[in-house]
């Protein structure tokens, strides 16, 4: 595939028949500048909101990541692609210390969120999670009502009063564009929405707590092309508010929704930089072989 027509694709044709597995390793990634003329978004202009230096990730014995760097800026979406096992979503439950729920798993180098290293010793790991929320591939939502599942995460830090309670509940359905399929049903089971509303209250769920980052992994996977178009517009509307980081195995979601991508292959950074460069012009042969679908 041309690289030129990759942004213009709507599906994304991964070559089943892949090319023999490249056994290149690249440890120095190539950082790439965005292209300003290009891209309205000039995100090197902002400030960066979560830093990674230097980041090993060890399953017991086994290192999933290797010497990770690179920047998140603020209110930009970043998304995170790369073959199978090659780190993605290791890298991502980093960012919120999910991994530290899995026995012997051991991080080093630095995690910067507004510039306080979140494994710092004495690290509130409760409040952390707060603020860098997470929605996961596959929604899953409490068996409760469509209101609970929202008002769960405030009712559980202290606010019990129900004008506040209301009120969080409806800015966060308005800002998942899910307020105006349910306003007339918030006492339904949250189990009887469709898979892409389901997914969206989860989103929700994930604002209710004032997160100031949100981390998806692949939020749309399982969903049918309109649950999935209604996904990536609320990511593009999400991101004036928060910073978003996005595993994603779809190039085309990618290219659509990300300002800023990184590949990793083999837990290794191997480039990031501007979306818009590195799916017209990247700077790694690895990059290109992928993005264009000789190996997956
Ligand atoms: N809980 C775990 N225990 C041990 N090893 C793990 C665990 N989770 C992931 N790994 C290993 O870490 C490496 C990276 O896995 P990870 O899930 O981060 O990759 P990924 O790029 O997100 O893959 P995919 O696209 O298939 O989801 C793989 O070798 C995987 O087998």
């Amino acid at each position: 595939m041309a690289l030129k027509t990759l942004l213009a694709e709507e599906e994304t044709p991964m070559s089943e028949a892949a090319s023999p597995k490249p056994s290149l390793r690249v440890t120095t990634p190539t950082v790439r500048r965005p292209a300003t003329d290009r891209d309205e978004t000039d995100f090197t202009q902002r400030a960066n909101k979560v830093v990674a230096n230097n980041v090993d990730f060890f399953y017991g014995a086994h290192q999933a990541l290797h010497d990770i760097s690179f920047n998140m800026p603020e209110n930009c979406v970043t998304a995170l692609i790369g073959p199978s096992g090659c780190g993605k979503s290791t890298f991502l439950r980093c960012l919120n210390r999910m991994n530290d729920m899995i026995d012997e798993t051991a991080l080093n180098g630095q995690i910067l969120l507004d510039g306080m290293d979140i494994y710092q010793r004495g690290t509130d790991v409760v409040e952390l999670r707060k603020r860098v929320g997470m929605v996961f591939q596959k929604s899953n939502p409490f068996p409760k009502s469509i209101y609970e599942n929202v008002a769960y995460g405030p009712r559980v830090a202290g606010v019990k009063r129900r004008d506040v309670l209301d009120e969080i509940v409806e800015r966060c359905l308005q800002q998942a564009a899910l307020w105006d399929e349910v306003e007339n049903r918030l006492n339904d089971s949250a189990l009887q929405l469709s898979g892409g509303q389901q997914q969206r209250l989860c989103i929700a769920r994930a604002l209710a707590t004032n997160p100031a980052v949100l981390l998806m992994d692949e939020p749309a996977s399982a969903l049918d092309p309109k649950s999935t178009a209604a996904i990536e517009d609320l990511i593009f509307e999400l991101k004036s508010n928060y910073t978003i980081v996005i595993v994603t195995h779809n190039m085309q979601q990618a290219a659509r929704v990300s300002d800023q991508t990184a590949f990793f292959y083999e837990g290794h950074l191997v480039e990031v930089g501007a979306t818009t460069d590195m799916f017209t012009n990247p700077g790694e042969k690895k990059t290109e072989d992928y993005i264009t679908g000789r190996f997956g």
